[in-house]
């Protein structure tokens, strides 16, 4: 493995604890145009995880409200039909948009479920006075 003087980096930049070997392709000299390169697609990535965090952040703050009007009108906290339509729905996006829509059906099933916990968990609470 090659170190430089001032001591071995992994591809982000960071200076790796010294005397450590890091796996190989993790470590060493980076081309500053490869440099470059990295760093505007993992700012992009950084904008892009944060659009996704706030826009999530939104859609909770909807299903919450689901879970209220659903506690107070005693509907079940799930509702697989809609579910039903909205896999469809988001599978054809997916394709559209060239994202393998299997893994969109997995990712919109891992939020519901999160929801649906939300949901029982409310049902569960005494009704405010
Ligand atoms: C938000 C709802 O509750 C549940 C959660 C859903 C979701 O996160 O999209 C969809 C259907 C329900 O199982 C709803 O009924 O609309």
């Amino acid at each position: 493995m090659t170190t430089s003087a001032t001591g071995p980096t992994d591809p982000a930049g960071t200076p790796a604890a010294s005397g450590s070997s890091a796996p190989a392709g993790t470590s060493g000299h980076v081309d500053p145009s490869v440099r470059t390169e990295l760093d505007r697609l993992r700012d992009s990535i950084d904008n892009i995880d944060a659009a996704v965090v706030h826009m999530l952040a939104e859609r909770f703050k909807c299903t919450m409200q689901v879970g209220h009007l659903k506690a107070e009108h005693h509907l079940p906290p799930a509702d697989p039909a809609r579910e039903g339509r909205q896999i469809e729905r988001l599978r054809g996006l997916a394709e559209s948009a060239k994202l393998d829509p299997a893994f969109a059906e997995k990712l919109l099933n891992f939020i519901i479920a999160e929801v649906i916990r939300h949901h029982e968990r409310i049902a569960d609470q005494p009704p405010e006075q």
